[in-house]
């Protein structure tokens, strides 16, 4: 198979989808791999890498997507991307399609077989999402810090407080893998930390890791409203796997915070969970402000690291897509149900039950969706 990498054109990433030792791997199993020139400099792998790995290096995407049966890429298509997608073209990548209706649109209408790193599951977990929401959680929590700072447009907070002044207080909304990295470093930092999740197992977990450092609450829009009014950092990590993330902090309860206060809804990637926060932010431009709040609601935080995120993104990704590229995708995820899971949209069809849920599409099993293809293979 011929697997194709185009740079990434979403503000200020930087990662990539193949490292050099990923371009071995597949060049090992007989498959060969083109990579667009300078595709891999923001994450510190030259065109030469590549080269001495055994790629080829293109000039233009435009050429990479044509020769390519399956791309990797890591964030969602932007629309110029479109007008490359066509029929049977195999795309493996970060998709969050329930917060990208156009996208999800333009991919049934080419019948593009689009596979989403994030839905990608396995015994509950999502392997293809966790190094980044480990990546996403751990900033969060600088992140937050930073725009505490006067200078930064915060109240001029230190989290960690000193001798004789309080902390600051950081609630953590969702007790996940974005939830839990988050408290790791904001513990780090001296903050009083607060978790709200809905799944009380989880919630016993967490008590579990961190004692006494942290408090926990059972997700209810009065803990949620409480918890929120005493934050000086909200971070938002809850996710509903494929569907858009549920608005859990209303305007309302951002209005109660304090002016200066920082909210980060991580989960904007999935539309986020306050309601103000009601567009993706850039790196470029990360913040805006409103009630007297920091917002930051950028959709692709481990880009601001590409180094260690794209590492840490391939050592997942390459064995999965080492098996598309061995088997055929067919073969592929009929023998992998995690693959399977990972199925957004094939031949037309939105194959992702709360994608199409909530998109306003009918849902089509993948067996269904490529019923004929199946049948033949
Ligand atoms: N902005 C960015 O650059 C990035 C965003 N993300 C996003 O962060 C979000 C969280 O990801 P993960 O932590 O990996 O997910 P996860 O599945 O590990 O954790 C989600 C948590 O939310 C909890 N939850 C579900 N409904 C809830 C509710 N009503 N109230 C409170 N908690 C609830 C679940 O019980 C679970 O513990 C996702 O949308 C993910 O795509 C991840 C990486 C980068
Ligand atoms: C998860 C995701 O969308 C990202 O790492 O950018």
């Amino acid at each position: 198979m011929i697997i194709g990498v185009p740079g990434e054109i979403k503000n200020n990433e930087n990662r990539v989808a193949l490292t050099p030792a990923g371009v071995v791997s597949f060049l090992n199993a007989g498959h060969k791999v083109v990579v667009e020139k300078n595709a891999g400099l923001g994450s510190g792998f030259t065109n030469e890498d590549y080269l001495n790995a055994g790629a080829e290096i293109i000039e233009s995407a435009s050429d990479v997507w044509a020769q390519a049966e399956m791309i990797m890429k890591v964030k969602e298509p932007l629309a110029k991307e479109y007008e490359y997608f066509r029929e049977g073209l195999i795309l493996f990548t970060y998709l969050h399609l329930a917060a990208e209706p156009a996208l999800a649109q333009a991919l049934k209408d080419k019948g593009v077989i689009s596979i989403a790193y994030e839905t990608v599951e396995v015994n509950r977990t999502l392997p293809l999402l966790t190094p980044m929401s480990e990546v996403a959680g751990r900033m969060a929590a600088q992140i937050g810090a930073q725009f505490l700072q006067k200078t930064n447009g915060g109240q001029g907070i230190l989290l960690a407080g000193v001798p004789g002044v309080s902390r600051g207080k950081v609630t953590i909304i969702g007790g996940g893998v974005v939830g839990t990295n988050a408290a790791k470093m904001a513990i780090g930092l001296g903050a009083d930390v607060t978790i709200i999740d809905l799944n009380a197992d989880r919630l016993r977990q967490l008590d579990d890791i961190f004692g006494n450092q942290i408090k926990t609450l059972m997700s209810n829009p009065l803990n949620i409203a409480k918890a929120v009014k005493e934050a000086d950092l909200l971070i938002g990590a809850v996710l509903i796997p494929g569907a858009k993330a549920p608005k859990l902090v209303t305007e309302e309860m951002v209005q109660t915070m304090k002016p200066g206060s920082v909210i980060v809804d991580v989960a904007i990637d999935q539309g986020g969970v306050v309601e103000t926060c009601d567009h993706v932010t850039s790196h470029d431009h990360p913040t805006f402000e409103k009630h007297g709040v920091v917002h930051y609601s950028v959709a692709n935080m481990p880009g601001a690291v590409p180094r260690t995120s794209t590492i840490a993104l391939t050592n997942v990704t390459v064995p999965y897509a080492l098996q598309i590229a061995n088997k055929g995708v067919l073969k592929a995820i009929s023998e992998n149900e995690a693959l399977k899971l990972g199925v957004n949209v094939a031949n037309g069809e939105i194959t992702y039950e709360t994608v199409a849920k909530d998109l306003g599409y009918d849902y089509m099993t993948v067996e269904k969706a490529l019923v004929k293809d199946f049948a033949t293979n």
